[in-house]
């Protein structure tokens, strides 16, 4: 394991003119990730993703729990781990007046890299940004800016990258792009734990992930573990009295929900489980108006097991 934490925990306590307030961010989190793996800590905002991420990365301290990250004590070896990891926060941090190449060959004198020059380009070509390295950082797109700021946080080569929601606000055509940059890390070796809010970036990218809900894990495991074990179907049925269609399917089905005009029923097998479903309606004189058979998705498992859909809390999809 290059990240192996137990209970970590961190509460904020904020003093105003209206009185102290205190939020439990991060109540208790374990995790587990395995060396040359895409880590996924997936959640709505505010979940306490990056309070976890800043926590790993040693720039806050946890008030409880305990972590080994890279063979290496949190509390007890921070500077160990800070030379084994980059750091990729939200905001990102790309200067707008300097070009890219002198704001990672800066980086990289700082972390003490023997060849500034050399390693820069190189971690410039890898993120397939050397045409624009000698541009100024203001005249880059959202997309290569997120690159550029992914080549700061990897130009001493460490075997652990952190990224914090590392696309948010790209275009599908840049989030993409990106991914594949991600997935070349891991062909190289590198080790990566990123948070995310997009059920689809989870899913497409992630190798394993925690689900995480107002600061605790809700759920754990590879993307088509978690999709499984909701179940492996979702029969989504449009109809007037879909309380008592609930009622009725309730036995057929692992689970079922009403949603705003719909009734979800989730299923093993949906294509063996549609023709009996159907009967059962027309038998108890319920009328359909519309009926799809989807595969469940990470949503259905954010919705069994908090009781509400990641795409209402905010979060695009
Ligand atoms: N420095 C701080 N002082 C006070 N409260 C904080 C601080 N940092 C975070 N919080 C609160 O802790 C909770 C978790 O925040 P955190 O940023 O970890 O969530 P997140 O899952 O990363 O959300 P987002 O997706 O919006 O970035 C939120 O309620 C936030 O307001």
């Amino acid at each position: 394991m290059i990240i192996s934490a137990q209970g970590l925990k961190k509460t904020f306590v904020t003093k105003s003119r209206k009185g102290t307030q205190t939020v439990e961010a991060v109540k208790s989190v374990d995790l587990d990730v395995k060396s040359g793996e895409i880590y996924g800590v997936l959640g709505p905002n505010g979940a306490g993703k990056t309070t976890t991420i800043r926590m790993l990365a040693t720039l806050i301290a946890p008030d409880a729990g305990t972590a080994r990250i890279a063979g290496y004590d949190l509390v007890k070896e921070p500077g160990q781990i800070r030379r084994r990891l980059g750091y990729v926060s939200q905001a990102g941090g790309v200067e707008e007046q300097n070009s890219p190449r002198a704001q990672v060959v800066f980086a990289a004198k700082i972390y003490g890299v023997p060849e500034p020059a050399r390693a820069a380009d190189d971690i410039l070509k890898k993120m397939d940004l050397s045409e624009i390295a000698d541009r100024p950082g203001r005249t880059l797109s959202g997309g290569q800016k997120r690159r550029v700021a992914i080549a700061l946080g990897l130009v001493h080569t460490p075997p652990l990258l952190f990224l914090d929601e590392p696309t948010t606000g790209l275009d599908p055509q840049n989030r993409a792009n990106l991914w594949d940059r991600i997935r070349e890390l891991r062909e190289q070796g590198t080790s990566v734990l990123l948070t995310t809010h997009y059920l689809e970036e989870a899913d497409a990218l992630c190798d394993r992930l925690a689900i995480v809900d107002h600061g605790v894990v809700v759920a754990e495991g590879t993307p088509a573990e978690l999709k499984r074990s909701v179940s492996g179907d979702v029969v989504t049925l449009r109809l007037d009295e879909l309380e008592r269609a609930a009622t009725v399917l309730g036995p057929m089905a692992k689970q079922t929900r009403v949603d705003d005009d719909m009734l979800r029923v989730y299923v093993d097998d949906g294509e063996h489980a549609l023709p009996p479903l159907l009967r059962t309606l027309e038998a108890e004189g319920l009328p359909l108006r519309s009926i799809a058979l989807e595969r469940a998705t990470l949503d259905d498992v954010f919705l069994a097991k908090t009781g509400r859909s990641l795409r209402d809390t905010g979060a695009a999809a």
